[in-house]
């Protein structure tokens, strides 16, 4: 028993990447069972170890946690991502809440039925730059201080950071409207453990690409 945690999901981003993220962030080694096939899922699911046979499942300590929220939430907790106390968390919970509004869009963006994809792009670039963005470029410029809520990292930054760069892979210049996310930006990319994440060759995956949505439909009979 490694004793790592063990994140249990496809070869791809889809829900658990932000997971991959967050223990990243918290300098947490983890290790990863990756389904490759339908009869794969299929055994885990037999195995009785998913409370609502689905994945994201994330095996630590001792427990097997399901539904991704709950898995963010825990981590979060565990490694002192959460705020200092129930305003800090409460403020956190607002700002993740939304940027997982943009996240669910940009994950099932390469899911979207052909020839919805550049009505489903420009709704995703609308929103995140009318809708969200603004949102956090408000907070870093009237909280002044490095990270969205308090004096520490949490996991609202970690979630805001994804969420940049899978928007950047999107549309490369969307940030040129908000210098204070630029800042952001630049400021956590220079942490130790995100530059080790950002490695090629870490757990980090790829945007979905046509491979990847084939084996995620069959996997989950999509
Ligand atoms: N509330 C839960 C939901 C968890 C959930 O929908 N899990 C799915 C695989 S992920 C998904 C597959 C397509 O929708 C995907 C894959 C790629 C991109 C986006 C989503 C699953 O297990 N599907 C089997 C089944 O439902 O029988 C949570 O937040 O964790």
């Amino acid at each position: 028993m490694s004793g790592k945690p063990i994140l249990h999901y496809f070869n791809g981003r889809g829900r658990m990447e932000s997971v991959r993220w967050l223990l990243a962030a918290a300098g947490v080694e983890f290790e990863e069972k990756i389904l490759k096939s339908a009869e794969d899922f299929e055994n885990l699911v037999k195995g009785g170890n998913l409370m609502y046979q689905q994945v994201p499942m994330v095996e630590i300590d001792g427990l097997n946690l399901v539904q991704t929220r709950a898995i963010l939430k825990y981590i979060a907790a565990k490694y002192n991502l959460y705020g200092k106390d129930l305003k800090e968390k409460a403020l956190i919970d607002m700002y993740v809440e939304g940027m997982r509004d943009l996240n669910e869009m940009i994950m099932h963006y390469p899911l979207c039925y052909p020839g919805e994809e550049e009505k489903n792009l420009n709704f995703i670039l609308e929103r995140a730059t009318e809708r969200f963005f603004p949102v956090y470029e408000k907070a870093l410029k009237s909280h002044g201080k490095n990270y969205l809520v308090g004096n520490q990292m949490s996991w609202a930054d970690i979630q805001l950071f994804e969420a940049i760069l899978m928007v950047e892979e999107l549309k490369s210049d969307i940030l040129s409207a908000f210098p204070k996310l630029q800042e952001f930006k630049a400021r956590i990319s220079k942490l130790p453990r995100i530059q080790k994440f950002l490695q090629p060759g870490s757990q980090r995956k790829p945007p979905m690409d046509d491979q990847a949505v084939e084996e995620a439909t069959k996997i989950f009979n999509l």
